[in-house]
């Protein structure tokens, strides 16, 4: 037994070492990161551990996540690691919780259990959601990531460093959507426009025509409505084909749906494009695809850029993308524009198939089966589908919808394996990468037990044979943050019982007699919802269960004048000993009292921002999170601009609204322009 913590105390100490006996520790996620760091803190003598994953066991976890086996897949996470990490150490408790930590039950009330918490997670908005947890209850956080060959650790401790989110996360990738949808220039564009925008007009749901009609009332410009209208017009037939014909038989004389789709997308838009003389002045024009020549294998692209180069000069992806791919760029390049068949290229092997390059032929071949089997899936009753990277229909439909609309536009194709990786936007987990980091998170979180803060670091794994490690000193909370510079209290109450204004009067202090009666003008949030204003008071009188303010949320009273920091109320349950007759609200002793705000100079991730006057809502208003300026109109070079409800998704997959390709993206830290 001695021998088995013999080296931990030689290293550790023995104070330290006896106080990790009793430190209560919160791992949050058992995935690749944290089963090495489960392994990790047990060893090093961790005594009380509480685990916590929402997932079960999956096939592909296996070749990193070592404490499960075969025979675990679709166990709970949690109780499998807890379970095999348990034997490393029979000193040591380990209680596996099978649950997402954003439910309710993980309060500020409960995060205050611990001494330390570590994040294991893969996703911002549960990181974020933990980092807020961790402020809120001035518990210290180690939390981590790992992209590849890439990671990093950062120790988070209230008041002495920067939060989770004091620096702004870039979130997603973005491109013009004039590019997807008229001009593009690199593989990922096609990808991007077949995932994002031809499943959803094809499989997704049904456009909503009054979005139309009610820009027509809004004045929105005419001419767009029109050709949306065409447009919306031109995709119903396609949908009706795809809903209705007989199972295909796609040789059958009678066009089928996927001919139908192949015609209007690499035929007839790209003929309507081509007629805009104006837009090919600078830049190489598409070639129109032809349908039965490429099935007869008659079709010739008479491209003038095959090397890799547009007619204007500029350079494609396509020797980047061979280098990158390691698959030999022009010869490719060639044989994937010239339609030869595949039997030709199984020179890599027929155990890659899904790394296989794909002829022009072959991609119809693969839209033409993936088409019909989507389109059976509609008829066999499947409401709407949309791209899954697991799901083999609709990847082998992006694969062969983006190499067809790359053959046209002169961009070389990807393989399904590399469409697979685009367009999941998967990074390959690097088992190497998370034991690292694992060790780091142990080294950190050691600095933050002894209180030796002036160790702390943030920890980089980089890319950079000559320093593969960068350590940088703890940078102080920004200012202007939005999650910990303001001033975190809690409420315990009955949200059944309590009303609104009992909560943010009783939080202010009015009528306690120590602000001369006066109330502050403020405005109170749930999230980014508004609840209540100082020219709107409806909902003053609801109780919180009513607005949905519930154990584990948030109310954020933020002063309307702006001197002060905003009050972020956690809301917490009463003592189960709590007199019924009693008030259903235990109000914070002492009131919480924020401190005069430094003026912030642009809107912070979580701030709410401030409420103009508007007419009270029957029901709670959503407010748009400040996100990336989104111009109201979209590109006029490009022959169909989108509907709201298109825009919307493919805001959600990441792109950004640009009048044209010339305009730039508003500075904002949560977009990178990859364009
Ligand atoms: N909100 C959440 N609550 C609890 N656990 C979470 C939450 N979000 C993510 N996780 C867990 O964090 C872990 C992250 O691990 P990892 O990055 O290895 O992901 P994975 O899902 O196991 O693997 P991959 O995504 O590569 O298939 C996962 O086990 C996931 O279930
Ligand atoms: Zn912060």
């Amino acid at each position: 037994m001695s021998g088995r913590s013999a080296h931990a105390k030689a290293i550790l100490g023995q104070e330290l070492f006896s106080r990790l006996s009793q430190t209560k520790v919160l791992l949050v996620g058992a995935g690749g990161i944290g089963c090495e760091l489960l392994k990790n803190i047990v060893l090093t003598g961790f005594g009380d551990i509480t685990l916590l994953d929402l997932d079960t066991i999956d096939l592909s976890n296996l070749n990193r996540q070592f404490l499960f086996r075969k025979k675990d897949i679709k166990q709970s996470k949690a109780l499998v690691a807890a379970k095999t990490a348990s034997a490393f150490n029979p000193n040591v408790k380990i209680t596996p919780i099978h649950a997402n930590i954003k439910e309710p039950q993980f309060d500020v009330a409960w995060f205050k259990s611990f001494d330390l918490v570590l994040n294991a997670l893969d996703n911002l908005d549960a990181r974020r959601h933990v980092n807020k947890m961790c402020v809120a209850a001035d518990v210290p956080l180690v939390e981590s990531g790992t992209a590849g060959y890439l990671g990093q650790v950062q120790p988070i401790i209230k008041d002495r460093a920067e939060c989770f989110d004091c620096v702004p996360k870039p979130t997603t990738k973005t491109f013009p959507v004039c590019t997807i949808r008229s001009t593009p220039s690199q593989p990922i564009h096609c990808i991007v426009w077949a995932k994002s925008y031809l499943i959803p007009q094809l499989f997704g749901e049904e456009e909503d025509g009054g979005e139309l009609d009610e820009a027509e009332k809004q004045g929105e410009n005419a001419k767009e409505i029109a050709a949306l209208r065409k447009e919306a017009q031109a995709f119903k037939a396609v949908r009706a084909a795809l809903r209705s014909s007989p199972t295909g038989d796609a040789s059958s004389s009678g066009p089928s749906a996927a001919k139908m789709v192949f015609g209007k997308v690499f035929n007839a838009d790209i003929l309507n494009l081509l007629s805009m003389a104006d837009m090919w002045r600078s830049r190489a024009p598409p070639t129109p695809l032809d349908f039965d020549k490429i099935r007869d294998g008659t079709f010739s692209l008479n491209r003038p850029q095959q090397n890799g180069v547009h007619a204007n000069g500029s350079a494609t992806a396509n020797g980047k993308a061979g280098e990158a791919s390691g698959s030999g760029g022009s010869a490719i390049t060639e044989k994937l524009l010239n339609g030869s068949s595949s039997s030709s290229t199984s020179a890599s092997g027929a155990g890659l198939k899904d790394q296989r390059a794909l002829s022009l032929q072959d991609n119809l071949e693969l839209f033409i089966s993936s088409t019909e089997r989507l389109a059976g899936r509609l008829r066999a009753g499947e409401e709407t589908i949309l791209f899954d990277k697991d799901d083999d229909d609709t990847l082998d439909f992006v694969t062969a919808a983006a190499n067809l609309r790359s053959a046209a536009y002169g961009i070389p194709g990807k393989s399904r394996w590399e469409v697979k990786e685009m367009a999941g936007n998967i990074i390959p987990a690097i088992a190497t990468t998370n034991a690292i980091i694992a060790g780091l998170i142990v080294l950190q979180a050691l600095h933050l037990l002894r209180r030796s803060y002036h160790a702390l670091r943030n920890v980089h794994v980089q890319f950079k044979p000559s320093m593969p490690l960068s350590a940088i000193a703890m940078c102080p909370p920004s200012s202007f943050c939005g999650v910990c510079r303001d001033t975190y209290t809690e409420v315990r109450c009955d949200p059944a019982r309590v009303t609104l204004v009992e909560v943010v009067d009783g939080v202010l202090g009015v009528g306690a007699g120590d602000d001369d009666g006066e109330r502050r003008e403020v405005s109170v949030y749930e999230d980014k919802r508004v609840l209540s204003d100082p020219d709107w008071d409806d909902n003053n009188d609801r109780t919180l269960e009513s607005l949905n303010v519930t154990r584990g949320k948030f109310l954020s009273i933020v002063d309307e004048e702006g001197e002060y920091a905003t009050i972020q109320v956690a809301i917490g349950v009463l003592p189960p000993n709590h007199p019924v007759d009693a008030p259903a609200l235990i109000l914070p002793s002492p009131l919480p009292k924020p401190p005069k705000k430094v003026k912030p100079r642009a809107p912070t991730p979580s701030t709410p921002v401030s409420s103009k006057k508007r007419p009270a809502p029957d029901d709670i208003e959503e407010i748009d999170a400040p996100a990336a300026k989104r111009s109201k109109t979209v590109a006029d070079t490009a022959a169909v601009p989108f509907t709201p409800s298109k825009k919307r998704r493919l805001e959600e997959d990441g792109l950004i609204m640009l009048d044209n390709a010339e305009e730039k993206i508003e500075e904002d830290p949560d977009v990178i322009e990859i364009d």
